[in-house]
């Protein structure tokens, strides 16, 4: 079979390592990224070897600023199978038109409105109803881990009712210009944040609701998950069931802290430090009064990466079984090798 032609628009923090991932698989071609700026990343993909495209307009930028420009956007759209779209929030819905007219399959990524594809995606969820679609979404790092965990315990024990509190990194390693930066910002003030509508729009049966706030850090995000579930079991149960999904990751002894989670991350040697895994902490799976609690955290630049992959499998009908991609993304890619 012929490999699938994957083109990525926008080059940010999800965007390259999207494009490294797609570079690893055997079944796809990634035929470039785009990028608007000549700066360390337009570099850095010229040195990995990668075609970069811009927007017509700034075809002279790229050129002036010592970048090899391989064509526009619109070159680099009609000559791919699939575009994956990780452009900034609200960027992405723009390029809709864009795609329509060039006849390409378009994922999008959880910045964008769940009505902008008329689909949301997570591999252990609903990968079947991603098969054969033109346009996805990738819901954000928050709801792909949520949707993770929820989907495996309920497809065991059944899920009855969520409670789930995210305290939010609030901004990337590299954002200079995000804050804050002496605050913790109720963000949103009301019920619900967006995580738990997410969650929904993958499993609509789960009945789910998510408050979050926003702390002055670079360095993941954590989540104070409680759950009423339909069927009775032990945290020996759950903690087994947890521990075959490679996707997840128990947390090495010791470590309390995001900070420690990516100095992990640095000492197993991953590239950028990525934890693509749900990081668990094993002791903090309990039962309280027959509900269950546990501690997760999330790496946000990491975790929706293994899903655009498989959201490409299905799209582009390369693989109808979910667990068969899963692994194939799992083994390139290096997750849960520990
Ligand atoms: N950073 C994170 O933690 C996560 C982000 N997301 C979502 O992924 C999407 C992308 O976010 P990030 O990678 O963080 O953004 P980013 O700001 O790091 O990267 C976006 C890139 O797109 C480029 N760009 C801007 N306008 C463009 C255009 N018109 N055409 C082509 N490229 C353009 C920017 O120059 C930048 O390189 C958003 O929807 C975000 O909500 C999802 C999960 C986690
Ligand atoms: O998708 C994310 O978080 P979210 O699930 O809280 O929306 C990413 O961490 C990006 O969030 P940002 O829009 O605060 O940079």
């Amino acid at each position: 079979m012929d490999k699938v032609k994957v083109g990525i628009n926008g080059y940010g923090t999800i965007g390259k390592r999207v494009a490294d991932a797609v570079h690893q698989q055997e079944d796809m071609e990634l035929i470039g990224i785009s990028k608007t700026k000549p700066n360390y990343e337009a570099v850095m993909a010229q040195r990995m070897g990668y075609n970069v495209y811009t927007p017509s307009d700034k075809t002279s930028k790229m050129k002036d600023g010592g970048i090899k420009v391989a064509g526009t956007v619109e070159d680099m759209v009609n000559e791919a199978d699939v575009i994956v779209d990780a452009t900034p929030k609200g960027v992405g819905e723009k390029n809709k038109e864009l795609y329509e007219k060039a006849g390409v399959k378009a994922i999008w990524q959880g910045g964008e409105d769940h009505e902008v594809a008329g689909f949301s995606f997570n591999a252990d969820s609903n990968y079947n109803e991603a098969i054969g679609r033109d346009y996805t979404r990738v819901v954000s790092c928050n709801t792909t881990a949520l949707c993770r965990l929820i989907s495996n315990i309920d497809r065991e024990y059944g899920v009855k009712k969520c409670r789930v509190t995210l305290i939010r990194r609030a901004a990337d390693p590299s954002d200079i210009k995000k804050g804050p930066i002496n605050s913790i910002v109720a963000d949103p003030v009301k019920l619900p944040s967006h995580h738990g509508p997410d969650v929904q729009s993958v499993i609509p049966s789960i009945d789910i609701s998510t408050m979050a706030v926003k702390v002055p850090n670079t360095m993941m995000h954590i989540h104070t998950v409680n759950m009423e579930l339909k069927n009775d079991c032990s945290a020996d149960d759950i903690k087994n069931l947890l521990a075959k999904n490679p996707r997840m990751h128990y947390l090495e002894p010791g470590i309390t802290s995001t900070s420690e989670t990516m100095e992990l991350a640095r000492d197993l040697g991953r590239p950028r430090n990525d934890m693509w895994e749900n990081c668990i902490w094993e002791d903090s799976i309990d039962f309280y009064e027959g509900e269950l609690y546990l501690l997760q955290a999330v790496h946000q630049e990491a975790d929706v990466v293994p899903e655009n992959i498989d959201a490409i499998r299905a799209m582009c009908e390369l693989e109808k079984d979910a667990d068969k991609s899963k692994s194939k993304t799992n083994k390139a890619m290096g997750i849960g090798t520990k």
